[in-house]
């Protein structure tokens, strides 16, 4: 494992009591001091300087020369990354760092080309929009921290598809004030699609911390960094249909109450909005939120219901499908990516420019919230049935009551708002996006989740 210079070298007897390191004659001059002649003493206190002396430059050089060692060693440094002595990796900027993100951000169209940081780029929307952004000649460099929370080796593939269009993806975490600092110094945004944060409903249990450090201290941190950009961008980020909460009223609609969140996931993306219109209100910074309908398609979360059941029935393993109170179905607005994409796009095109500048408000700016989803709720197991045709395979099913772990038993999107704002019209239904998502599935990993094998060119399936 690599360090950072400075913090590779370090002195174990600093972090001793003084009366342990009474106890360490450690240098020759501390064992003459107990000798007490003047001379005595005087030369033990020569004796003692010029040995501090020496170790002092010892020391240094000892720094120096493993300084050295681990500068040319070290394996996994990057255009932007060490790993430090904690195994974590942090963010340099380099010079050849600054000129992949500048290449990144070079439009190739005319002069009303965006120039956007996508954060969450290594994720399932955030790489799909960052393609999208790219192939109609914005500019783009893409964010992400490629943590575990589900197999990074599926966003290391989505990064290489990106890098492969010229997308860089600089590896960070959205709480890297200095990164994103650089990311401004460096080029002008005129916005940011937020995408990064900690998501799945469930697992809000198991790892509470999470949600709070990417969707609300994360956020926080894009927030300051925007209002602080001069100009500030404009800002489109990822909320979620999950702010509905126990809302009984259907369709969901944007101004229906969002107070009873259902899951620690719903209440940190709720959080995000009442911080989103405090930035909006103090530093004029335009902002925009999506929520999102249970985004599935090809690329997608192995987290998700569709995705990690794709690979259970494959495996011949048997599928929890939960049941609602009074042994009713779940449903949800299932939305396909590409009508996703088409949303997030449409938010960057119509987001009215920031009116801060250096920190202060100098006008209203503009604050929206839109539902991005598909408008017919479908049940889990009619999503079973068809995933069951593609896939060729009887699926196993095991119906248990819903858990009490922050789920709630259904969602509708009304986006009469997105459709007039936005001209947001989603044309996918479950049946053709789930046929597509089998496709790439398949090319992807194979009819075998146990390997992984390139069938085809799963890139045409995007
Ligand atoms: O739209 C949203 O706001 C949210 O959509 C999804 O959350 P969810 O709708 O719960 O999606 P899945 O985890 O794929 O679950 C889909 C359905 O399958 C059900 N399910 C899930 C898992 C399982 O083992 N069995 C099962 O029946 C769930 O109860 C739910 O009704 C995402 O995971 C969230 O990140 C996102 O914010």
């Amino acid at each position: 494992m690599c360090d950072s210079p400075s913090k590779s070298l370090h002195n174990p007897l600093l972090k001793m009591s003084p009366s342990a390191l009474d106890e360490f004659p450690s240098t020759p001059g501390k064992v003459k001091m107990e000798r007490s002649s003047y001379f005595g003493r005087v030369a033990s206190r020569w004796h003692s300087s010029v040995s501090a002396k020496l170790l002092c430059v010892t020391s240094l050089l000892l720094a120096l020369t493993i300084s050295a060692f681990f500068l040319m060693s070290c394996p996994s440094r990057s255009v932007d990354s060490f790993v430090n002595s904690q195994g974590m990796k942090m963010f340099q900027r380099t010079h050849q760092w600054e000129k992949r993100v500048r290449q990144s951000c070079q439009p190739q169209r005319d002069e009303n080309a965006l120039i956007v940081l996508v954060t969450g780029a290594g994720g399932f929307v955030g790489t799909h929009v960052s393609l999208a952004l790219k192939k109609r000649g914005d500019g783009v460099v893409g964010l992400d921290n490629f943590n575990d929370y589900y197999e990074t080796s599926l966003k290391r593939a989505r990064q290489e598809l990106l890098e492969k269009h010229g997308v860089f993806v600089t590896e960070g975490d959205i709480n890297d004030k200095f990164l994103l600092e650089s990311l401004f110094e460096v080029v002008q945004f005129t916005h940011i699609m937020h995408l990064a944060a900690q998501a799945g409903v469930r697992y809000a249990m198991q790892n509470p911390m999470s949600y709070i450090h990417s969707n609300v201290a994360g956020l926080v941190n894009i927030f300051e960094v925007s209002k602080a950009a001069n100009p500030q961008p404009a800002i489109v980020w990822a909320s979620s249909s999950s702010v509905y909460g126990l809302n009984t009223k259907v369709p969901f609609s944007e101004s229906d109450r969002t107070d009873q969140p259902a899951s620690l996931y719903a209440a940190t993306k709720k959080a995000g909005e009442e911080i989103a219109h405090t930035y909006n209100h103090i530093y004029g910074l335009s902002i925009t939120g999506l929520r999102f309908f249970t985004v599935y398609g090809p690329w997608g979360r192995p987290d998700m219901a569709y995705f990690s059941f794709t690979r259970d029935i494959l495996k011949g393993k048997p599928i929890n499908i939960y049941s609602g109170p009074g042994g009713k179905d779940l449903a949800r607005d299932f939305t396909f990516i590409d009508d996703i994409v088409k949303g997030c796009v449409a938010s960057l095109d119509t987001a009215e420019k920031s009116t801060g500048s250096g920190g202060k408000k100098t006008g209203p700016a503009m604050l929206r919230v839109f539902n991005l989803g598909n408008t017919s709720p479908v049940t889990v197991p009619t999503l079973v049935d068809i995933l069951e045709k593609y896939l060729g395979v009887k699926a196993k099913r095991e119906i248990i009551k819903m858990p009490r772990n922050g789920d709630v038993p259904f969602t509708h999107a009304n986006i009469s708002s997105a459709q007039a704002q936005l001209h947001y019209r989603p044309v996918t239904n479950l049946d053709t996006g789930l046929k597509k998502f089998v496709k790439w599935y398949l090319s992807y990993y194979g009819d075998n989740s146990n390997r992984k094998v390139w069938l085809g060119n799963h890139e045409q399936i995007i």
